[in-house]
This record gives structure tokens, C-alpha cells and sequence, in this order.
């Protein structure tokens, strides 16, 4: 652990731990006071786990936004944080309120009858305290629907609800904290989902729910505004994702590199765990990324401005290459070494030209391009598990690999899916996978390992899971050719050698995830299969 960061300080206060006189101050809570000299390596630790690691402050540009009050070291915990609210995103399907589970509709509350999965889950505090009053007192029933995937507008009311109503059941939290949370009602007032929510979700709690008195128009649009800007994923152990709201966290600014990341524990509360993924210095910003990071600058500014009201004008944003990741440049068709890319990636309207000949094309041009991509990656979504869904991204890389520079986005996401489906898709299991898919999957895992070295660095899901990934394939391979004679004892060594380094850090990287999430049961394997590897390499004759 890093030695302490302490400020020096004028005042002589005693230190926090043994009251012996101190001159030193903690540069984080710029309150406690520490020894010097010995007793330093002792209280350090004990302060650092009391000490904010981070200060809010306050700019025109951002609003608030979260800084480091001390030096953090990679995969550090910023904070903990329950949330305000968890409820339904926008426009899910038919879900239990009590569980998320999805549900057919068949079983509902005896109180309100609204849609959960049953006798307890009407009894969960989210649903019996909050919206199944009202719902009763008023006599406002849920519609029955016709088909349970579909999405159902009725329940965009759900969160909102449940917001407005902990004002009044913690008035302190909502003062501290949710009042002081940008929803952005003047950007919104002009979209389709304020109109949509003026219906599903204003009049209905005003009219329909008898709240008029309670809450008016105006604050009602705020708390979905709130949710709107604010909100973040959580998945529940049914597989439904819903959204929580959790101010502290919600603090952060975006960049497209992200320098932290967040956890939701399922089990305890729906407690969030925020940590740093790289070394952040005192002072230097902290940043979360409201986006995909593997998507273009056109999609992913797109998607900030329309969901979040702001113009990203981040280092990756600006610079035409993507920090030299080259994720939104595409191949020249009129000559071979050419690269194309944006001449002003801040403007969509701007120009793309090809670095080694004069061809030009429009901004527009080029996004429509994506578009047609996007919406053949969408379709990937609906596809069941199986051989076919390899097939399926096999053809779209042929497709595409003509136009897209190599280390497009579009590209490293449909590596992304078939580095994990290879060694799990029927058809295509580790053991059974042929030395040239073992070397395919080794390429497309490094090959996203390149880019998330850039933009995600350090503690992330993403390169945690790669690691793993890639552990696997490098050991099969070297094992395979040792035993065909290609590469002797020394060789099987050095590979099964790196084989362990890249589980070493994946185990590193996916312990800080909830043990109960697919990262954290992945992590308890990798530590087994660490130990494994490790006695195999032990046994390999010394040279
Ligand atoms: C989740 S809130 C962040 C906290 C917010 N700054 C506040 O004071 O409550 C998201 C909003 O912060 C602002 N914001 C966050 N990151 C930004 C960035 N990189 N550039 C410009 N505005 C940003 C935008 O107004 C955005 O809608």
C-alpha cells in the first residue's frame, strides 16, 4: 500500500490514533491528524479506510462533479453507496414488482392487482410500501396485456412513483441528495419522452392515482428527469435489468475513458461499490462512462447528447484516431493503405478523408453506414445460444472486415462475443476446439486487449474477462503442439508461463466483482484453475 499523502499543516493537533502531538493533516478529510515517523505505517491504514477518497466540487460546465482528495491506488474503493430507488426501467416488459422476475400477468397483488410472482414478493417493502397503496386507495388497475415480452407503458409510472413518494419518507436524503440532481427539464421539454411521460406518467399519477394534491406537474417531470440523467442498470438475479438511483455515484462526470468503475451486489440491498480501475492522482478528476466503450465517437457522442443533454468533447472524443485505437476509421476502397477518418469528429456534419488518397465523404454518409451495422449487430441479440450464433458473427466480420479498419468498434464488439463463444457454444467447446480456433480466439483476445488497454485501462470488467479468456486458449495451444512435437519442454514452459500471468491478473481484476455476479463465480473458477495451472507448470521438468 502506498504511503500516506499528508499534507503539511501548521496546526498542532494531536494525532487521531494515539493523541501524540502532530503536525501533519490528512490531505483527504482535511480534518484527522497523524504522528510522523513510526507510527505513520501503523495509522495509515487504519485512516485511509475512514478518510473520503473523494471531494465533490462545482463548475459551469458540468455542474458537480467528483475529484480524488488523496492519491488512489488502481482498484481502490471510492465509496459505497444504497440507492434512493430501484424500480423498472422505461418501457420493460411485464415484471414482478417485488423480484423483477419477468411474469406472464397470471399472478397478481391481492391488494392493488398489479403484476408480481406471488405471496411474498407482494409483501417486498419496494412494492407494499410504495405503490400498492396507492394504487388500492385509488382503485387504479393494472390493464391486462396481451403479450408479457412486450413493452409495458403502464409501468413507466413505477419509478417515478416510488422517487416522489421517499420524499416524504426520507425527506433528509431527498433534500441532501436528490434535489441537488440534474434532470435536465428544459433540454427534455421538447422530446417525444416528456410527451410520453405527460400521459403514462403525469396524468396518471395525478388523475388516475388521486396524487394531484401531493405532487405537482412540474416535480413529477423532475423526478423522471432525475431517473432519465441519472439512473444506473442494476441487474437482478432473474436476468432483468431495472434501474437504481445512486446520488453519490451519479456525481461522477463521464469520459469515454473512464478511470472507475461500479459494482451492484444483487444480495446485499442492491449495494453499489464504486472503484478506481487506474492509479488516480489528489486532485485529478474521477470520471464513469455513461456509454459503451466499445462503440464509435459518432454512436457514442450521439447516444451522450440524446440520453444525457451534453456534448462529449473528451480526449477520445477529439481526437480523430480514438487515442491511435482507430474505432471509428474505416478502410479506403479506392486505395490500399488508406485509413478514413473524420477531418472534425466533434461535428457529425464534418468531412472524412482517406489518409493516403483524396477520396472524401460526408459525416452523414458514414453514419448511415453504422446505422446498417448497428442494426445488423441489434439482430444479433434475439439469437438463441448455438453453433449457428458463431456462424452468424463469422459472416458479419466477413462482411464488414472489407470496409472497417481492423480495430473498428463494430469489429472489436463482434470479437468480443465470439472470443466467449468459442470454448462455450454448442459445437465449439474448449476441448473439442481445433488449434486454429484455439489460435483465433488467442488473436481476438489480444486484439481486445489492445484496444481496452486504451479506453478502459487497468481494473476493468472488460479486460478482466478477456484475460481469462485468452488464458485458456494460449495453454490448449501450447499443450497441443508439445505434444506434436512442435515446441519442446522449455517452450511448453515459457507459453503455459504466460497462460498463468493472464489468469494471475484476471483473478486480480474479477475478485473486486460480487461473488454471486457471472464476473465474481468466473473469478472463484480462475483462482482454482490458477492453482491448477500453476502445480502443471511446477511439474514441467527444470532445464
Ligand atoms: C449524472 S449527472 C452528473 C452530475 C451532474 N454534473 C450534477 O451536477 O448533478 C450527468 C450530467 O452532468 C453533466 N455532465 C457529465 N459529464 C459531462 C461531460 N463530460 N461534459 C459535459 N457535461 C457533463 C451533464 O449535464 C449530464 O447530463
Amino acid at each position: 500500500m502506498a504511503l500516506p499523502d499528508l499534507g503539511s499543516s501548521s496546526k498542532d493537533a494531536p494525532c487521531a490514533f494515539c493523541n501524540q502531538p502532530s503536525k501533519n493533516e490528512c490531505t483527504g478529510c482535511e480534518h484527522a491528524a497523524y504522528c510522523s515517523g513510526e507510527h505513520q505505517k501503523e495509522h495509515w491504514p487504519q485512516h485511509r479506510q475512514k478518510c473520503k477518497s473523494y471531494k465533490v466540487l462545482k463548475n459551469d460546465k458540468v455542474g458537480r462533479y467528483g475529484v480524488a482528495s488523496r492519491t488512489l491506488d488502481p482498484g481502490e474503493e471510492v465509496l459505497t453507496e444504497f440507492p434512493v430507488v430501484v424500480g423498472p426501467k422505461p418501457d420493460s416488459y411485464v415484471m414482478c414488482l417485488g423480484c423483477y422476475a419477468p411474469v406472464d400477468g397470471s399472478t397478481s397483488c391481492s391488494k392493488c392487482g398489479w403484476p408480481v410472482c406471488g405471496p411474498e414478493c407482494e409483501m417486498q417493502p419496494c412494492h407494499a410500501s410504495a405503490e400498492c397503496q396507492v394504487f388500492n386507495a385509488a382503485g387504479a388497475k393494472f390493464q391486462p396485456v396481451e403479450n408479457c415480452m412486450d413493452s409495458c407503458p403502464q409501468l413507466n409510472c413505477i419509478t417515478p412513483l416510488r422517487l416522489l413518494l421517499s420524499k416524504e419518507t426520507t425527506p433528509e436524503r431527498w433534500e441532501s441528495e436528490v434535489k441537488l440532481m440534474e434532470a435536465h427539464n428544459d433540454e427534455r421539454k421538447d422530446t417525444y419522452i416528456w410527451e410520453n411521460n405527460q400521459i403514462n406518467i403525469v396524468d396518471y399519477l395525478r388523475n388516475v392515482c388521486k396524487l394531484a394534491n401531493r405532487f405537482d406537474e412540474e416535480l413529477i417531470h423532475t423526478a423522471c428527469g432525475i431517473l432519465e440523467v441519472n439512473s444506473f442498470e442494476v441487474r437482478c438475479p432473474s436476468g432483468s435489468a431495472i434501474q437504481g438511483l445512486y446520488p453519490q455515484t451519479a456525481i461522477l462526470s463521464h469520459n469515454c475513458v473512464p478511470n472507475t468503475s461500479h459494482c451492484i451486489i444483487a444480495a446485499d440491498n442492491n449495494k453499489l461499490i464504486l472503484r478506481t480501475t487506474v492509479k488516480v492522482e489528489k486532485d485529478e478528476e474521477l470520471f464513469t462512462t455513461y456509454t459503451h466503450t466499445l462503440n464509435p465517437t459518432l454512436i457514442r457522442r450521439e447516444h451522450l447528447k440524446q440520453s444525457k443533454f451534453f456534448d462529449c468533447n473528451c480526449t477520445r472524443c477529439t481526437d480523430p484516431t480514438e487515442l491511435g485505437t482507430n474505432m471509428s476509421s474505416l478502410k479506403c476502397n479506392k486505395c490500399d493503405p488508406g485509413v478514413i477518418m473524420s477531418s472534425n469528429p466533434l461535428d457529425p456534419a464534418a468531412q472524412w478523408k482517406c489518409s493516403h488518397c483524396e477520396f472524401v465523404t460526408p459525416g452523414p454518409a458514414v453514419r448511415r453506414v453504422f446505422s446498417i451495422i448497428q442494426n445488423d449487430m441489434e439482430q444479433l441479440d434475439y439469437l438463441e445460444p448455438g453453433a449457428e450464433t458463431v456462424e452468424i458473427r463469422e459472416n458479419l466480420w466477413k462482411k464488414y472486415r472489407s470496409v472497417l479498419h481492423p480495430k473498428n468498434a463494430f469489429l472489436m464488439s463482434l470479437r468480443c462475443s465470439l472470443s466467449q463463444l468459442y470454448g462455450r457454444a454448442e459445437g465449439y467447446i474448449m476441448e473439442d476446439l481445433p488449434d486454429i480456433l484455439l489460435e483465433r480466439k488467442i488473436d481476438f483476445c489480444k486484439d481486445i486487449l489492445s484496444v481496452a488497454n486504451i479506453v478502459e485501462p487497468g481494473y476493468s470488467r472488460l479486460r478482466g474477462m478477456t484475460l481469462y479468456e485468452l488464458h485458456a486458449p494460449v495453454m490448449l495451444f501450447a499443450r497441443s503442439q508439445w505434444r506434436y512435437g512442435e515446441i519442446d519442454d522449455k517452450k511448453l514452459r515459457v507459453r503455459l508461463e504466460e497462460a498463468e500471468k493472464y489468469l494471475k491478473e484476471a483473478v486480480e481484476i474479477l475478485k473486486l466483482e460480487p461473488p454471486t455476479s457471472p464476473e465474481g463465480m468466473i473469478a472463484s473458477i480462475a483462482e482454482q484453475s490458477l492453482q491448477q495451472l500453476h502445480e502443471s507448470i511446477e511439474s514441467l521438468p527444470k532445464s
